[in-house]
C-alpha cells in the first residue's frame, strides 16, 4: 500500500497548521459521507470499489476474453475521464514496448477519440486495414464529438472489413443507462453494453467499467485492482484519524501550501510508465478545482527526462511551485551497469549498480537540490507497479480530491467551463441549434 511523507514541506509551511486543518477536513470528509456539500448528486465513486461485485467482474472479464480472442487490436475510444484512467493504469502495468513484440499476450492497445487531428485518424484508419480489430466506445454523455466523430469511423470500418455480425461481437458501449447518441446506438445494433452510474463523474471513473473493461482486454486482472482500492478506501475512510489518513494529510498539505503561494503542483515520476498517471491526476484535479477563479495548477514531469528541460526552471524559477513526487519502491527487472575495460564514458564507478539505484540517487539528489532551492517537496511511495497498489494510488488521488476540493471551497464535481469551447466550436460549425451563437461569433472574426 501507498505510503505519504510530507516531511520536506515543513520548512516552508508549518507542521502544526498542516494538523490544525483535522477539524476542517473533518467537515469535508462528512460532507462527503453525509452527501450535504456541493456536486452531492455525484458521489458514487466515494464506496464504489467495496461495493463492486464479483459478478460484475465477472461479467467484464467475460466481455473483455471475447475481445481478446476475436481482436488483434482494441480501440478505446473517448476523451477525458473516459480515456485517461484506462491509459494511466495500462501503460503502467505493460511492457515499455509492448506494441513491438512479437508475441502478443494481449490485443494491442490504442486510443483514440481524444482528440480530432484528421492525421491521427487517417494513419489510424491505415493501421486497422489488415487488422482484426474491435472498439469499445466509451462516453457518459454519449454526445461528446470527439469521441463520436472517431467512433463514426471506426464502427464503418469494422463493419466493413469484419462484417455486421462480427463487428456485434468485438464493439462494446460503456456509456449512460438510458441517455445519448452512444446508448442509441448500442441498442439499436445490439452491441454489449455497460452502464457509467449517473452518479460518478467521467475523471471519478476509471473504477467503473470506463477503465475496467480496457484494462482487462489488455490483460490485467481488475480483480486485484479493485482490491487495492477497496483496501485504500478504508485506510482513507471518514473514520481513519487525520494524523493517520494519507488522503486527509495530502488535501491538508497542498491547501496549506496554496494558502501560502505555492500555486502549482508539480506531480513528478522518475518511471515513464507512470505518464498517463499524471495526465489522469491532471484531469482529476484541474477540473476539480480549478473554478471560481480558485484552484492549484496540477502539472507535472517525467523525471530524469524532464531535468534536462524543465529542470533548470523548477530549480530557479519562480517560486510558485512544490512537488508531489511518486517514488516508485521496487522496479520489476534487473539490470546492471556493466564494466568497461577503456572506461572512456567514465562510467566504471558505476559498474556492478543495479540502473535503479542510479535512478534512486537521481530522485534524491533531486529532492534536495529543489527543497534547496525553495521547493516543497511532498512523497507518494509506490511499492510497486502491481494492480493493486495501482488501484490503491487512483482511489487515494479520489478520495484526497474529493476532501481538497471542499477545502477550496468549489464545487468538485462539476466542470462548467468546459462547455465554452465546445459552444464556440459548434457556432462555428454551424450546428443546427446554434444559429444565433454562429451570428453572434461570426461578428467577433
Ligand atoms: O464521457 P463523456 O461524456 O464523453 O465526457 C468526456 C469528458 O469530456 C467532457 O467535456 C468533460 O470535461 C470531462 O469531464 C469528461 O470526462
Amino acid at each position: 500500500m501507498i505510503s505519504l511523507n510530507i516531511e520536506k514541506t515543513f520548512g516552508f509551511i508549518s507542521k502544526e497548521k498542516v494538523f490544525a486543518y483535522e477539524a476542517e477536513v473533518k467537515a469535508a470528509q462528512e460532507m462527503l459521507e453525509k452527501g450535504t456539500g456541493k456536486g452531492n448528486d455525484f458521489l458514487g465513486w466515494l464506496h464504489l470499489p467495496s461495493s463492486i461485485t464479483k459478478e460484475h467482474l465477472a461479467d467484464l472479464n467475460a466481455t473483455a476474453k471475447v475481445l481478446r480472442d476475436n481482436c488483434e487490436v482494441v480501440i478505446v475510444a473517448g476523451i477525458g475521464g473516459s480515456y485517461l484512467g484506462a491509459r494511466a493504469v495500462i501503460e503502467a502495468l505493460s511492457n515499455s514496448f509492448t506494441w513491438l513484440q512479437e508475441k502478443k499476450t494481449a490485443p494491442v492497445m490504442i486510443y483514440a477519440g481524444h482528440n480530432i487531428s484528421e492525421d491521427y485518424l487517417y494513419e489510424l484508419t491505415e493501421y486497422l486495414k489488415d487488422k482484426k480489430f474491435g472498439v469499445i466506445n466509451i462516453s457518459k454523455s454519449g454526445t461528446t464529438t470527439e469521441t463520436a466523430l472517431a467512433f463514426r469511423l471506426l464502427k464503418k470500418q469494422c463493419e466493413d472489413q469484419r462484417g455486421k455480425e462480427t463487428a456485434k461481437q468485438v464493439i462494446v458501449a460503456v456509456t449512460d443507462a438510458k441517455k445519448g447518441a452512444a446508448r442509441v446506438t448500442a441498442d439499436k445494433e445490439g452491441y454489449k453494453t455497460f452502464i457509467i452510474p449517473d452518479n460518478v463523474g467521467g475523471r471519478f471513473s476509471v473504477l467503473t467499467p470506463v477503465g475496467l473493461l480496457p484494462i482487462a482486454v489488455a490483460g490485467f486482472d481488475i480483480d486485484k485492482l479493485v482490491a487495492g482500492a477497496a483496501d485504500m478506501e478504508k485506510a482513507c475512510g471518514a473514520d481513519v484519524p487525520f494524523a493517520e489518513n494519507p488522503a486527509a494529510i495530502y488535501a491538508a498539505t497542498r491547501n496549506e501550501l496554496y494558502r501560502n503561494g505555492k500555486k502549482i503542483e508539480i506531480l513528478v515520476n522518475f518511471c515513464p510508465k507512470l505518464h498517463y498517471v499524471s495526465e489522469w491526476w491532471k484531469q482529476l484535479y484541474g477540473e476539480s478545482e480549478g473554478k471560481d477563479n480558485k484552484g492549484i495548477f496540477p502539472a507535472s514531469v517525467d523525471f530524469s527526462t524532464d531535468l534536462h528541460s524543465m529542470g533548470q526552471w523548477i530549480q530557479e524559477g519562480e517560486r510558485s511551485i512544490f512537488e508531489t513526487v511518486i517514488s516508485l519502491d521496487k522496479v520489476d527487472h534487473k539490470l546492471e551497469v556493466p564494466s568497461d575495460e577503456a572506461n572512456l564514458d567514465g562510467l566504471n564507478f558505476l559498474a556492478g549498480k543495479r540502473v535503479d539505484e542510479v535512478n534512486k540517487m537521481a530522485e534524491l539528489g533531486t529532492q534536495l537540490a529543489h527543497v534547496d532551492g525553495g521547493v516543497p517537496n511532498m512523497r507518494i511511495v509506490l511499492p510497486s507497479l502491481s494492480e493493486y497498489n495501482i488501484g490503491g494510488l487512483l482511489y487515494f488521488f479520489e478520495k484526497a480530491c474529493g476532501i481538497s476540493g471542499y477545502l477550496l471551497g468549489v464545487n468538485p464535481f462539476n466542470q462548467p467551463g468546459v462547455e465554452a469551447y465546445k459552444k464556440n466550436m459548434f457556432a462555428l460549425l454551424d450546428k443546427p441549434g446554434y444559429e444565433e451563437e454562429s451570428k453572434a461569433i461570426r461578428a467577433k472574426l
